[in-house]
């Protein structure tokens, strides 16, 4: 019999821009599984950090930014081949520094439904949820197979 999959464990930021509820998506660096796929900017939790320690600690490696604060909004799962995922959503609307893309990735503020392409599968039921809040109707992103990274 075979061993359950573990989960791998994420702290994922909803960053929402106040003056216009824009929301912040980034792309997936080259070298990474979905690599060119956009996505809410996050990272794996690692061994004694809370969500929030992890979220914090990711957008600054990421985006160059501190956030004030995070509590977690939902919690969601998604199996992918490469790793079953458990992503922590935050949604932050409080941080401080310049944006700068410390990893060749490239980021877009959004409104809904979102015009970027493709997106990750994980994070459609958020997509969902964001818009039913704002009274807007669910497009579901286009799903488009990952290219296997070249290694
Ligand atoms: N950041 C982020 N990750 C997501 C989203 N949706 C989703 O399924 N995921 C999944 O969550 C996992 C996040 O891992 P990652 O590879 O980005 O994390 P990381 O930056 O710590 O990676 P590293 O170990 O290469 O440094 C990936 O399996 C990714 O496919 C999303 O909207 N944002």
């Amino acid at each position: 019999m075979s061993e359950p999959r573990k989960h791998t464990e994420v702290a994922v930021g909803v960053l929402i821009r106040l003056s216009d509820d824009a929301l912040l998506l980034s792309s997936r660096p080259e070298g990474k599984a979905y690599a060119g796929f956009w996505e809410f900017p996050g990272g794996k939790i690692e061994a004694g950090e809370t969500v929030e320690e992890a979220l914090r600690r990711e957008l600054q490696e990421e985006l160059g930014i501190t956030i004030d604060g995070a509590e977690v909004w939902k919690i969601t799962e998604h199996d992918y081949p490469h790793a079953l995922v458990r992503l922590h959503w935050c949604k932050v609307t409080a941080w401080s520094g310049e944006f700068e893309m410390r990893e060749g990735q490239q980021m877009a503020w959004q409104q809904l439904p979102l015009d970027v392409t493709p997106v990750l599968p994980g994070a459609f039921p958020v997509l969902q949820w964001l818009s039913e809040e704002r009274g807007l109707p669910f497009v579901p992103p286009p799903v488009v197979a990952p290219v296997a990274p070249a290694n």
